[in-house]
């Protein structure tokens, strides 16, 4: 890939706004969208996705576990759908939470990040709780392929602020010491850096300080897990345009009728736009 991953991002969420549509074959969606709940249902649903707004949104992002709950033939529609997905004009980040020690780790990132792998799209999300250090292949061998990660830091699910909000030594939290290595990481880079971070739109309040962040955030739980706009707005205020916030159920309920769906997804995308468009006040302090 020529351009950088924080540079062809930035591009992208002026264009196309900050939403991150996601790609979440659920059984039940599969049956609501009246599809057979096998591979070629999966595959449908998939494909109808890519059809109604992987041209629309600037990023979509599948969920590698509904694929990867089909065996191979669902990894297959995984890669196919990354990469029509691209082809559309969307970004693609793989939600695949990834995370092991170092030398698992290395075929981790091969998997989803070298430029010669079919399950490779632009970004993948990492889990860093064997270490942040132990994501290195993959923070390596993102920045070699332009591509970008996102490490979870404070998700948006209920069970996870035991272990996030959990205090080093030093007392810090266990979040803001992720935020705080993937910043390292980014720190001179522009216009941001290719290591992001995963907060939800659901945590309430931070507690973070993201202000030497310069990466993107990915802000899942957007719709059906309650986040709203004016969550993001009251977490992320002084670095909205780093935001990328993401809905998936919320959009997929409105299909299968492909009209249905983009404009479901089209009218999300709007209701974020605003977020984007803060872009010059990355680099303010929020918690
Ligand atoms: O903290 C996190 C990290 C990832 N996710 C993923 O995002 C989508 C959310 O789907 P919705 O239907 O919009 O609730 C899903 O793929 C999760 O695995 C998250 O929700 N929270």
């Amino acid at each position: 890939m020529s351009e950088l991953f924080g540079a062809r991002l930035a591009a992208k969420v002026a264009a196309a706004g900050p939403l991150v549509a996601g790609i979440d074959p659920h059984p039940g969606l599969l049956a609501d969208w009246g599809l057979p709940v096998d591979v070629d249902g999966l595959e449908r649903f998939a494909l109808t996705c890519v059809e109604a707004f992987a041209a629309e949104v600037a990023l979509v992002k599948p969920q590698a576990a509904f694929f990867e709950a089909f065996g191979s033939r669902g990894v297959a529609v995984l890669e196919r759908t990354i990469a029509e997905a691209r082809a559309a004009g969307a970004l693609v980040i793989v939600d695949a939470k990834r995370g092991d020690i170092g030398s698992t780790m290395a075929a981790y990132a091969t998997a989803f990040l070298a430029d010669d792998s079919p399950l490779a799209g632009d970004a993948v999300t990492l889990s860093p709780y064997l270490g942040f250090g132990s994501l290195d292949p993959a923070l390596e061998l993102s920045a070699k392929t332009g591509r970008g990660v996102f490490v979870l830091a404070l998700t948006s699910n209920k069970e996870g602020p035991s272990v996030q909000r959990a205090r080093t030594p030093e007392g810090v939290s266990i979040a803001q010491s992720m935020v705080d290595s993937a910043a390292e990481r980014n720190r001179g880079a522009l216009p941001l850096g290719h290591v992001g971070v995963v907060i939800g739109a659901t945590v309430g309040e931070t507690g973070l300080d993201l202000s030497r962040l310069n990466g993107p955030v990915l802000a899942p739980g957007l719709g059906a897990q309650g986040g709203t706009v004016a969550d993001l707005r009251r977490l992320f205020g002084g670095i909205s345009g780093q935001v990328l916030p993401s809905s998936s159920r919320d959009v997929l309920r409105h299909g299968p009728d492909v009209a249905a769906l983009r404009a479901a997804a089209v009218a999300t995308r709007e209701s974020v736009r605003e977020l984007g468009e803060s872009a010059d006040t990355a680099g303010d302090s929020v918690s």
